[in-house]
């Protein structure tokens, strides 16, 4: 059976708020508060959909919408498939046209508010930003350096990947990395193969250690995973991984003569699961628009945030 087609809008204001409204009680998933929109007419495409029911809805005009998730969720009694996009340039100021409640809330605040039981991957490619940088321990005596470079270009989120490094010394990284990051609003995760128990914003998985796993791990703050393939893709789904890069997409100076995944593998593969998706591979600052359309949250890289 083919989803019902659903255009849905991030709308992020330029404080970086984001616009959600109270869903009818009558409505399907009534009662719950959701991110505007509504279905896809038969002559429309999911973004002239979008602008119809933020115009409809909120009387806002959207000047400018990047796809963020698609989402295929099967509720009890309605199959549906959610294109969501972002939208952070508009006119007009939201006003409710259909008697609806809305609010303005920060991403962080999203996990508060009760949503349909498709929107958890909404919300968390809400909250999480288009680039994600991995530090290598590749060249040791750079690595603060580097994670300076990589702050002073705005980059949010930061994967240590430390692997070789001894622990002494990725403890001593740690204790002057975790407070730079948080001083910048970054968030700073760990590789899962590093032995080391120090303070992280949570933990990226190996591919192997995601496979291992039967679910996900309490306490866990942030949980981030590597993949190659489908099945890894959704047993990184299974046990409620936040978001994943998977790679190589293009050839890369990390991993040479790897076979890499090209654009329309990995397109095909990220439409298999509801995951927030990172291209990691080869990858340019020209690289992210092409992994939006391809259906991806952003890219990872190690060297394009150091050049
Ligand atoms: N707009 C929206 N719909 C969502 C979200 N999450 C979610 O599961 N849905 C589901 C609920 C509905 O089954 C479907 C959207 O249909 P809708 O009833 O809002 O469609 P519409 O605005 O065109 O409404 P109508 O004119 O047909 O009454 O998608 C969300 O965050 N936003
Ligand atoms: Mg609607």
């Amino acid at each position: 059976m083919n989803p019902l087609q659903v255009a849905v809008g991030v709308v992020k204001n330029p404080e970086g708020k984001v616009l959600i409204s109270l869903r009818h009680a009558d409505l399907h998933q009534g009662g719950l508060w959701e991110f505007p929109g509504g279905k896809i007419e038969a002559s429309e495409t999911a973004e002239q959909a979008l602008a119809r029911e933020l115009k409809e809805e909120l009387n806002i005009t959207v000047t400018a919408a990047t796809p963020l998730i698609t989402v295929k969720h099967q509720y009890p009694d309605r199959f549906v498939q959610l294109n969501v996009f972002l939208v952070e340039q508009f006119s007009g100021e939201a006003k409710s046209l259909e008697g609806q409640s809305f609010k303005w809330v920060t991403p962080a605040e999203l996990q508060h508010y009760a949503f349909p039981a498709a929107n958890q991957p909404i919300i968390t490619a809400a909250r999480l930003p288009h680039h994600y940088a991995i530090l290598d321990d590749a060249d040791e005596a750079m690595l603060l350096s580097n994670l300076q470079k990589i702050l002073n270009r705005g980059v949010k989120l930061i994967q240590a990947r430390l692997k070789t490094l001894p622990s002494v010394d990725v403890a001593k990284f740690f204790e002057q990395a975790y407070p730079l990051c948080k001083q910048q609003q970054a968030v700073l995760l760990m590789n899962s193969a590093v032995e080391c128990s120090v303070e992280v914003d949570g933990i990226h998985l190996t591919s192997s250690h995601l496979m291992a796993l039967t679910k996900r791990p309490e306490n866990s703050k942030w949980l981030a995973a590597s993949c190659h393939n489908l099945e890894q893709l959704q047993q990184a789904q299974k046990i409620g991984v936040d978001f994943v890069v998977l790679a190589p997409v293009l050839a890369t100076q990390t991993h040479p003569g790897a076979a890499s995944l090209g654009w329309e593998q990995f397109a095909d593969l990220v439409a298999k699961v509801n995951l927030p998706v990172y291209a990691l591979g080869g990858m340019t600052e020209s690289s992210l628009t092409t992994s939006q359309q391809s259906g991806g949250q952003g890219i990872a890289a190690i060297r394009a945030f150091l050049d």
